[in-house]
């Protein structure tokens, strides 16, 4: 279980351009729970991702990975515990490196000597296996150079390499949002085959508020660096948009004030 106590997030603090980003958020994410979070730009989403993914540190409050204190744990050190996959195409993977030696790297997420790009002949048989549920191709092409690929094969490929290692948590940030539209929905597609075939816990950052409803077993939304909803179970069951919308206007006595999420 992935626990956060109390956590606060202040940037520029003491400048006049503070700015609390997160604001006392407390949140018990428990094993095997897939949590979509939507919120209006500038909510606090990426934030929190980055604040479990260890990329910055709270200023206050605590973050736990199954009952370990981790919160002034380095993002490096945190790897073993966490797969990630970030908006941009470009960004989970190396593009001077081969496809082997991506997800070699990837094997080795947490361990002592991770940057070995070594490529051992076992592994390369893994590796092939691993590829063919992308149902790409990339099988035949393991020593072809990731910057060759396209964005959504990179995506793919990221995607794959962020549970190579089974990670306590998978986090994804609007990790389809850079996508053609029928290349995002085989991304989705395969997110959900990865969580369901490793019983993953992940929370996955999405601006489509349908998608967040249909995906997953849980729902938080959040604004202003505060979790107003947390839906899951029977009082998420067939809901639709618009009640996700009344829900915000009660809890808040205001509309939702970002065209985006309205928009879908
Ligand atoms: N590194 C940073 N330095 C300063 N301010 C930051 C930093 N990262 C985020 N912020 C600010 O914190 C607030 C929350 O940003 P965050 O990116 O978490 O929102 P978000 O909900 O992910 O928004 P979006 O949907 O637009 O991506 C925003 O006001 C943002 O400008």
């Amino acid at each position: 279980m992935i626990e956060l106590k109390n956590v606060t997030k202040v940037f520029h603090k003491g400048t006049v351009n503070e700015n609390v980003a997160i604001n006392d958020i407390s949140l018990k994410i428990n094993k095997g729970d897939f949590i979509t979070v939507i919120g209006s730009n500038g909510a606090g989403k990426s934030t929190l991702l980055n604040l479990i993914a260890g990329y910055i540190f709270p200023d206050n409050g605590s973050i736990y990975i199954d009952g370990e204190d981790v919160t002034k744990i380095s993002d490096y050190k945190r790897a073993y515990y966490i797969g990630k996959v970030f908006q941009d195409p470009l960004s989970g993977t190396a593009a001077s490196l081969t496809i082997e030696e991506n997800l070699a790297i990837a094997k080795k997420r947490g361990q002592k000597r991770w940057f070995s790009k070594g490529v051992k002949a076992k592994d390369r048989e893994f590796f092939k296996e691993k590829l063919k549920v992308l149902g790409l191709g990339l099988e035949n092409r393991l020593k072809d150079k990731v910057g060759l690929l396209s964005g959504g094969q990179r995506q793919s490929l990221t995607l794959l390499m962020a549970t190579l290692v089974k990670p306590k948590i998978l986090l994804l940030d609007e990790h389809t949002a850079a996508l053609d539209p029928k290349t995002a929905t085989k991304i989705i597609e395969l997110t959900e085959y990865f969580i369901n075939e490793y019983n993953l816990t992940a929370l996955m950052v999405t601006h489509n508020m349908r998608q967040a409803l249909k995906l997953g077993n849980r729902t938080i939304m959040m604004d202003k660096g505060e979790i107003v909803l947390d839906i899951s179970g029977k009082e998420r069951e067939n809901l639709e948009v618009k009640d996700l919308i009344d829900m915000f206007s009660k809890v808040r006595g205001e509309e939702i004030s970002d065209d985006k999420l309205l928009l879908i």
